[in-house]
């Protein structure tokens, strides 16, 4: 069944924004869409003419009869008119919080100002706000002017940034998206900031030059509320609504005298609309002056593997490693946990050895320092692993590199290396590590592979076996990572076997 997303928000007569494109937006991403209208605007592309808010007894009307029979998995709340309305929905929310059994996710967009410059709230509300609501909100998505009404921080740079959203924190919000459109810096380019379990994250792409922008506000707090219905955290819920709105902005057309509405255009599929992870050593990290750990940890550009790797054999040990290359398995991890100091070496050695014999690939997890050193074809790091490892001293050395990656923004940021192949995970659950909250499913994998199968080989790995290895192949993904499906079956050579079938 279709997730159910509220959208608590004002009508925007001319289509673009409000109500209107918190529809659109989240039937884009797949979820159900129920609204409760705050106000009646009176607009058009050329700016607000009238607004005619809601008596605060229809509004409450309207949530009772979504209550007691569609609860929200998401609430989004977007314009609120005046103070009394800010009193009723966070006496709502805040029962919805306590009562329900599944409390919703609350995605405030404090919509003050419209794209034409026209304010859509009283005076009066900013304290209401800041009583009320704001200490009900998860996640909150001002623009600069927004941002700036609420804390009085002007974003003058990416530390002003930073402060402007501890400042919302510090007000009760749980986690903050600023949204860039109004930002010029660096110059040409739009970066945007999510601020989500203590951690920061930071997208940028070059500004996408059109006038027609209108809806733009609403459509990316939508989106993010819809994602995170689907099950999204929320650094891949910021990524997806970036996309979204990159490319609603490309196929954006006027329909009045006036500014446009942004394109509703439905999931993104293409590379292309996605914006970069800022990553410390890129140059946009350089253009905004953030610190770079260890200079050699930014590499791009990795030794490529020849096509899909097929099946692959995750394994942990020597042993392992030659019984699948014997048996026809054309790439094979050596990944051994809890090494043993005395002998890790020799194995790693050994299974390199082996990869050259066979004349197949054999990536040595972790141990990447030894894997040059005995030139390895390859090496496999996780996301962590990134921030240590020697990225420049792998690609100098000619190895390849597999990166995992759990989700969008992992995904996106993996891509700033530009490695040689990308794995997904994990894709089911699995009792060989643990995965928690990290679970992918067949849907975000077949969202996964389209979008970088064009750059890069593809694998996925994580609970997969024979039941599943078919409907694992149909995602087009080039390769079908396991340990457990060779190395626990009665005859690993007819696991091999068959499992190799799916991928044909
Ligand atoms: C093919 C492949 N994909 C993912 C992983 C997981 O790697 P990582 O995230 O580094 O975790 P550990 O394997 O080190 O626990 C993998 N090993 N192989
Ligand atoms: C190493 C790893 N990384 C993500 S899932 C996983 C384990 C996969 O093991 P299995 O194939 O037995 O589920
Ligand atoms: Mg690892």
């Amino acid at each position: 069944m279709a997730q159910v997303v509220w959208s608590i928000a004002g009508s925007d007569s001319g289509g673009g924004a409000g109500i209107q494109a918190d529809i659109k937006a989240m039937q884009s991403f797949g979820v159900h869409a129920c609204t409760a209208i705050t106000a009646l605007t009176a607009q058009n592309s050329l700016g607000v003419e009238a607004i005619n808010s809601v008596a605060t007894d229809v509004i409450e009307s309207q949530l009772q009869a979504l209550a007691t029979d569609m609860p929200a998995k998401v609430i989004k709340i977007g314009m609120l008119a005046n103070v009394q309305q800010i009193q009723l929905i966070a006496e709502h929310i805040s029962h919805y919080k306590q009562k329900w059994s599944q409390p919703p996710i609350i995605v405030y967009d404090p919509v003050a100002i419209a794209t034409s410059g026209d304010r859509l709230t009283e005076e009066d509300t900013i304290d209401a706000l800041k009583t009320h609501l704001l200490p009900l909100v998860d996640v909150i998505t001002p623009n600069t002017q927004e941002i700036q009404l609420l804390t009085g921080v002007y974003l003058i740079g990416p530390d002003a940034v930073r402060e402007a959203a501890s400042k919302l924190v510090e007000m009760g919000v749980k986690s903050v998206v600023v949204k860039g459109g109004h930002w010029d810096y660096p110059k040409g380019y739009c970066v945007d900031f999510c601020l989500w379990q203590g951690q920061e994250y930071w997208l940028g792409n070059e500004t996408i030059s059109t006038p027609h922008t209108h809806g733009t506000g609403c459509s990316l707090s939508s989106a993010i509320a819809a994602c995170l219905a689907k099950g999204y955290p929320l650094k891949d819920a910021f990524i997806l609504a970036k996309a979204y709105i990159n490319q609603g902005l490309y196929a954006a057309t006027r329909y009045g005298e006036g500014i446009g509405p942004v394109a509703q255009t439905g999931f993104p599929t293409n590379l292309t609309y996605y914006p970069q992870v800022i990553e410390a050593g890129s140059w946009l990290a350089d253009e905004l002056d953030f610190a770079q750990p260890n200079p050699f940890n930014f590499a791009a550009g990795f030794a490529d593997t020849n096509g899909e790797l097929g099946l692959y054999a995750v394994v942990d040990s020597v042993d392992w490693v030659e019984k699948c290359l014997s048996a026809g398995v054309p790439t094979v991890q050596l990944r051994i946990k809890n090494a043993n100091v005395e002998t890790l070496e020799a194995d790693i050695q050994t299974a390199i050895t082996l990869g050259k014999k066979y004349q197949s690939r054999v990536f040595i997890n972790d141990h990447w320092q030894l894997a040059i050193k005995h030139g390895a074809y390859g090496v496999h790091l996780g996301q962590e692993d990134l921030c240590e490892a020697n990225l420049k001293a792998i690609q100098e050395a000619g190895l390849r590199l597999g990166v995992s990656t759990h989700g969008f923004y992992e995904m996106l940021r993996a891509h700033n290396y530009r490695p040689s192949y990308l794995a997904f995970g994990a894709i089911y659950p699995t009792t060989t590590k643990d995965m928690t909250g990290q679970i992918q499913g067949l849907e975000k994998l077949s969202h996964f592979v389209p979008l970088m199968a064009e750059y890069y080989p593809t694998v996925a790995i994580g609970g997969i076996d024979l039941s599943v290895a078919p409907d694992v192949a149909k995602t087009g993904v080039g390769s079908i990572a396991v340990v457990r499906a060779i190395t626990e079956s009665e005859d690993h050579r007819v696991a091999i076997e068959q499992l190799k079938a799916c991928l044909e």
